[in-house]
């Protein structure tokens, strides 16, 4: 995970801030980071339901520095108090990058001509942006992942959507019965719908081709499992920190009457997954 840069990079230093959210950083607010130019920095305000990219896990996907407000903190303020903080906090700023829906202020009451009025400087308001006629927001985004429809949400994102889980122990199953997988512990992130995906999964930062099960094991003990086997290599050391990023599903999650046709599909899955990764 990379180290947000914001406390490398003095806000004194700051000329251009884009606002917003920008949970899961994705192909809309990428426009508005386009906008920040060689001084820039990005203002953070976290709601608490960031899951698309919790918190520490932002930076990874922007090489400004980003700043952290909590929305709980400053929620009470009025439009012009909210202004007179961030020209506080960045005492050289000259320009505010905000999407075409940006509001701010106690219960959202100001939005693009009080934004115009109340700071001095200049301020770009980037156009709505869509993909295949949808608007790119984060709401969108969660939707499309429960549903399933990776590719989509992927191309909303602008990328593939990526998770961090930490390495636990499975049931001792896998490799006995079945073939062998990582199991993981996901905390924070969305995890898209039950079922069984085409998957990068990057460990030790090497990317290797994967397919995931994400669901109740039905079949064995019913429990909820993040479960990844590697296709590209026998994985038997343990890891710490383990990434996936998701390509597509290949099927729902189902339950099988036997050990044995669960086998059976599960290489089944195999062949889909490595079609769908051409290897
Ligand atoms: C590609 C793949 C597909 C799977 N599909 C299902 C499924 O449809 N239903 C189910 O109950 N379990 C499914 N599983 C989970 C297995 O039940 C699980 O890997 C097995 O119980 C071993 O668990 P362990 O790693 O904790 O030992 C799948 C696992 C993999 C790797
Ligand atoms: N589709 C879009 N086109 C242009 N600007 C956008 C778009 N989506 C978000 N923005 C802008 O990006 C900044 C961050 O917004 P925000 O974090 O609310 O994103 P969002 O994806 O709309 O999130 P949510 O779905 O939670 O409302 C804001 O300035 C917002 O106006």
């Amino acid at each position: 995970m990379k180290k947000s840069s914001s406390i490398l990079v003095n806000k004194k230093d700051i000329t251009t801030i884009a606002i917003g959210g920008f949970d899961g950083m994705h192909f809309a607010h990428q426009k508005l980071f386009k906008n920040l130019g060689e001084k820039g920095g990005i203002v953070s305000i976290e709601s608490g339901f960031s899951n698309l990219t919790p918190k520490s896990y932002r930076q990874e996907y922007s090489k400004y520095p980003i700043y952290y407000y909590v929305l709980e903190n400053i929620k009470h303020l009025s439009g012009k108090e909210f202004i007179d903080l961030i020209k506080e906090e960045f005492p050289n700023l000259k320009k505010i990058v905000v999407g075409f829906d940006f509001c701010f202020g106690k219960n959202r009451k100001n939005c693009i001509p009080q934004l115009k009025e109340l700071f001095q400087g200049e301020v770009v308001v980037i156009e709505e942006i869509k993909v295949d006629g949808i608007s790119v927001h984060s709401r969108i985004i969660r939707e499309f992942l429960k549903d399933g429809n990776i590719e989509f949400a992927n191309k909303l994102l602008g990328k593939n959507y990526k998770i961090f889980g930490d390495q636990i122990k499975g049931q001792g199953l896998g490799s006995k019965q079945f073939v062998p997988t990582i199991n993981l512990r996901v905390e924070d992130f969305l995890l898209p719908k039950e079922g069984v995906y085409a998957t990068k999964t990057i460990i030790s930062e090497k990317k290797h081709n994967s397919v995931t099960f994400l669901g109740h094991r039905k079949t064995t003990d019913g429990s909820y499992a993040v479960e990844t086997h590697i296709l590209d290599k026998n994985i038997k050391n343990s890891y710490r920190t383990v990434q996936v990023e998701f390509i597509k599903k290949l099927r729902e999650n189902e339950k099988f009457d036997s050990f044995e046709a669960l086998k059976e599909q599960i290489q089944k899955d195999i062949l889909n997954a490595k079609n769908i990764l051409s290897i």
